[in-house]
């Protein structure tokens, strides 16, 4: 284990039979105003090493990442590859050459074809036609084995075909060292594995990751070294295998406490418990057919299945944000008008969106104001606000949420990405939902703030929100009464609390054959 407390790990100079590292970060400070996101922190990685960083919210990885990828410069401290000094932050094609990160938002221009995102700012590419581009595009993504068609317009990519373009793209232009930052995110199981072996195949052919994840079980399958920021410092960098499970939590969150169960038991739902949310012949072609489903008041009731299973296209037509071919959504008794999000949430429900970047928060309003968007009108008459009165309720928030920020007033653009959840969720259940729709409510969050957080939602629901979750993350689903499981757009089994972890996962994949 390389130092535990002190600012930088590992010497950027090599020592005798030691290559230098493929990426040297030393004596990082960088502060935004009165916050500091890095302070004198560090990294060093091995070349042809998967090195994960972990952390809590907040901790000052995606700062890191920034510093490491040129896109802003550290208040002090420098950063090296192979032992060179990093190229100015003007010099792109520089940068471009040495480093990519493949970022959970795509950086993919949709509406251009595949070979045009390849090709785009190229240098020395000049003027070339279409079929040439095409063809070079087609060579390059055989050469790393990435089936996509070059023609196709890069928004209908899937997530994980979009990263393997941007992995595909940063080879090309020669960069040897990848930083993912939260790849599986948005990956269903199966897609994760692949994405695995894809880094293992890389990894033999010399090519060095940073693999920045919450799922600290991905660390120990696909990372050799493991290195942890706290509070805006690096705690501590070793080889994940010695380094157990509790004490890499115990790294990251400064104390040993074992983390709570969150399927701790809530009450049985009595029988004669209204039904909150129901759901009667839903169909959408091409997404799902023919769902029936209900819940009712104070029930949690989660929703599996894979990426093609069309769980998340029936959450966004519950939630207005598609209209259904067919079938009826029921809320609280009354049926909101088909795709209309307000008539949804004036009807009593409540929605934690699967993309909070760009359904879930006004990025330029500050905290207090997309915390309590919602509950707009009990703060005031007729929607108006007493600022104080505002700012108090949000900074309750701040607290039962534990959102790291400077305050209040701090713009939601300026949080960091688990934090931002945070305040969606916060968000969705101040107006006392009466049903509660969450897409993946956890993508994100790091472990201690995942206890918060469902433990909040396990409490909606004592009080009587019925919830529907849905997730692939079983620790998302283990506080639920039952657990449905989708595949090709129809609900196919139902699973009653108390399953164990392969019994669940077995259900998901037994029904692919
Ligand atoms: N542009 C900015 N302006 C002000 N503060 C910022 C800005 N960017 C980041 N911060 C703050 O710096 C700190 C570190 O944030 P950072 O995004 O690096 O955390 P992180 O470890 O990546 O967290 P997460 O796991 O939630 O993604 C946070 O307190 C964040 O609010």
């Amino acid at each position: 284990m390389t130092s535990s407390g002190a600012g930088t790990p590992a010497p950027t100079a090599a020592t005798a039979g030691t290559p230098l590292p493929a990426v040297a970060a030393r004596g990082i400070t960088k502060r935004y105003g009165p916050t500091t996101a890095l302070l004198d922190a560090g990294i060093a990685i091995a070349p042809g090493e998967t090195h994960a960083l972990v952390g809590r919210n907040g901790a000052g990885k995606s700062t890191l990442v920034s510093i490491l990828t040129g896109l802003q410069r550290a208040d002090t401290g420098e950063v090296r590859f192979a032992g060179e000094p990093a190229p100015s932050l003007s010099d792109r094609d520089g940068w471009r050459r040495l480093v990519a990160c493949v970022y959970q938002k795509s950086t993919i221009i949709p509406t251009l074809t595949v070979a045009e995102n390849l090709f785009l700012n190229r240098q020395g590419g000049g003027l070339i036609g279409w079929r040439s581009l095409r063809r070079r595009a087609a060579d390059l993504l055989d050469a790393y084995g990435v089936a996509v068609d070059p023609a196709r317009v890069a928004g209908e990519l899937t997530v994980e075909q979009r990263q393997l373009v941007e992995i595909a793209r940063a080879l090309s232009f020669g960069a040897r060292f990848i930083i993912l930052d939260e790849p599986t995110a948005q990956l269903d199981a199966a897609a994760i594995e692949r994405l695995f072996d894809r880094m293992r195949q890389l990894r033999d052919g010399g090519v060095t990751f940073l693999f920045i994840s919450h799922h600290l079980q991905e660390v120990y399958e696909v990372c050799q070294s493991v290195t942890v920021f706290r509070d805006a410092r690096h705690v501590l960098t070793a080889p994940v295998t010695d380094l157990p499970h509790d004490e890499l939590v115990g790294a990251m969150t400064g104390d040993a406490g074992p983390l709570l169960s969150s399927g701790a038991a809530r009450p049985a739902v009595p029988a004669a418990a209204e039904t909150v949310l129901a759901v009667d012949g839903l169909r959408l072609a091409g997404f799902y057919e023919d769902v029936r489903l209900a819940v009712r008041a104070g029930e949690m009731v989660g929703l599996i299945g894979s990426g093609s299973s069309g769980k998340v296209a029936l959450a966004e037509t519950i939630a207005g944000l598609r209209r259904a071919d067919g079938g009826t959504v029921t809320v609280a008794g009354s049926r909101p008008r088909p795709g209309s999000v307000p008539s949804a949430l004036a009807g009593g429900l409540g929605y934690l969106p699967q993309d909070r970047h760009r359904e879930g928060l006004v990025p330029l309003l500050s905290v207090a104001e997309n915390a309590t968007l919602p509950i707009a009108g009990k703060l005031g008459p007729a929607g108006v606000i007493a600022p104080a009165r505002r700012r108090a309720a949000a900074q309750r928030m701040i607290d039962a949420y534990d959102i790291k920020t400077s305050g209040p007033d701090q713009p939601v653009n300026a949080l960091s990405g688990g934090n931002a959840q945070k305040v969606v969720l916060a968000r969705a259940l101040s107006n006392d939902p009466r049903a509660l729709v969450m897409v993946n409510p956890t993508a994100g969050v790091d472990v201690r703030s995942k206890e918060s957080l469902l433990g909040a939602v396990a409490s909606a629901a004592t009080a009587g929100t019925g919830v529907l979750v849905v997730s692939d993350e079983l620790d998302d689903l283990r506080s639920c009464d039952r657990v449905l499981v989708m595949f090709h757009g129809r609900v196919v089994r139902e699973v009653p609390r108390g399953w164990a972890d392969a019994d669940l996962v077995a259900a998901v994949e037994g029904v692919r054959e």
